[in-house]
């Protein structure tokens, strides 16, 4: 039987326990600033009657409204044709799954992109993940994460341009876990070769749409010999077939100490890796260059690809106006060239890198007193 049940806001989800699942194994200068092109294949979407795409937009939690807001009034202001279809992506339980609500899922394959805010996760017991839930709905199956210098913004390290790429639907993140007596937990880290594949193929062929000649898997197949073996396996036999691009690999803590060390090397590489490392890398390549605030992503699938920023909900900062709405404006900006509106991305992306580098109007977490209002005025100002 069907056993739906809504679940309103996110304080409440706190208190939704989700059923055990089986334990089966069934950008420096201006235009150097533009951020990357999401995929290789086509967006299919279409133009309304009066011209307009129209976007699903899952405001999300925390400071999500806040940011999104920021991004209407914007592409508003640079008359972009978009039309926005707000969504709710609050759970509902579906034969004892966590499941996203039908005309959440009707608008976005109907629309076949979205952009999203972050939606919180509860500690512990509560729902899966709704962002993890929403890869899966979809087969998002890779997360691109660039992350790169802005100029006019110090921070210890100058000039990084980091491309990851991370597998989007398993690994880590499949929350297959139980309890094998009291006290004794087991976690299980799904890796197949199909996805691992799929999101290898996208990592060389991302590579070679973007100029960059190296790809490297970042791994701990020392350890994990046949999950991460299984990936590492698996990347060797796609590099056979794009003898164009270089391929390597490197052992996930040594990636971390050269990273902070310096991570210029690695700007003339993909990186590519599974689930959870992709997770907590693309939070510390944020580091390097000023924080969450600054740092897009895509997830991008097949038939249908949603944008967000890196970073989550910030309940720290939550309601008081002073969240940056940078990275899910980047966000945005790489899916607009993912729908083809370079000019609409090209511009706005030059008035928000403009504002930054000019250093008057910066909100908190870049040293400035600006409010996510007056920052998203000052762009607005410079289109
Ligand atoms: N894709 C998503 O929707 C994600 C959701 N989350 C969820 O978000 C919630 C909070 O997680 P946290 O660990 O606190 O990570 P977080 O990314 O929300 O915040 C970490 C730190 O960065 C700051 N920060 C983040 N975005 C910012 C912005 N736009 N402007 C200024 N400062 C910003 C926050 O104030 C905080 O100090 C959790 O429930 C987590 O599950 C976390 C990461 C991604
Ligand atoms: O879903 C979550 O709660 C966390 C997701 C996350 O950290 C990410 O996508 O980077
Ligand atoms: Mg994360």
């Amino acid at each position: 039987m069907l056993a739906l049940r809504s679940i309103a806001a996110p304080a409440q989800r706190q208190a939704f326990r989700a059923a055990p699942r089986a334990v089966s194994v069934s950008f420096q200068g201006l235009t150097q600033n533009r951020f990357y092109s999401s995929r290789v294949a086509q967006f299919t979407g279409q133009k309304d009657a009066s011209g307009k795409y129209t976007v699903s937009l899952i405001e999300g939690d925390g400071i999500g409204p806040e940011i999104a807001v920021a991004v209407k009034d914007i592409f508003a202001a640079a008359q972009t044709p978009i039309a926005w279809e707000p969504i709710s992506v609050d759970p509902i339980l579906k034969d004892g799954k966590t499941a996203i609500p039908d005309a959440a899922i009707e608008s976005i394959k109907r629309n076949k992109i979205a952009l999203k805010g972050p939606l919180a996760t509860p500690i512990g017991k509560g729902h899966v993940s709704l962002n993890l839930t929403l890869r899966r709905t979809f087969n998002l199956f890779a997360n691109l994460r660039p992350c790169r210098s802005v100029a006019g913004f110090k921070t210890p390290y100058d000039g990084v341009d980091t491309v990851l790429i991370r597998e989007n639907t398993e690994g880590e993140y499949s929350g297959i876990e139980h309890v094998v007596v009291d006290g004794v937990v087991q976690s299980i880290k799904l890796i197949t070769r199909e996805a691992s594949e799929r999101v290898l193929r996208y990592a060389f062929e991302q590579a070679r749409a973007i100029n960059r000649k190296k790809v490297r898997v970042v791994h701990k197949a020392t350890i994990m010999k046949m999950s991460d073996g299984l990936f590492l396996n698996t990347a060797r036999e796609v590099a056979k077939d794009f003898p164009d691009i270089e391929f390597d690999a490197e052992l996930l803590d040594n990636t971390c100490l050269k990273m902070t060390t310096d991570p210029t090397p690695y700007n003339d590489k993909v990186l590519v890796m599974p689930n959870l490392y992709g997770d907590i890398l693309s939070d510390m390549c944020a580091g390097l260059i000023g924080g969450l605030g600054l740092t897009p992503s895509g997830n991008i699938g097949d038939e249908c690809s949603i944008f967000e920023a890196v970073h989550g909900s910030a309940p720290d900062i939550a309601g008081k106006g002073l969240a940056n709405p940078t990275a899910l404006l980047l966000s945005s900006m790489m899916m607009l060239r993912h729908m083809g509106l370079n000019e609409y991305a090209d511009k706005i992306e030059k008035a928000a890198f403009d504002t930054l580098a000019e250093g008057k109007v910066l909100t908190g977490d870049l040293g400035g007193k600006a409010s996510t209002k007056d920052y998203t005025s000052a762009i607005i100002d410079r289109l």
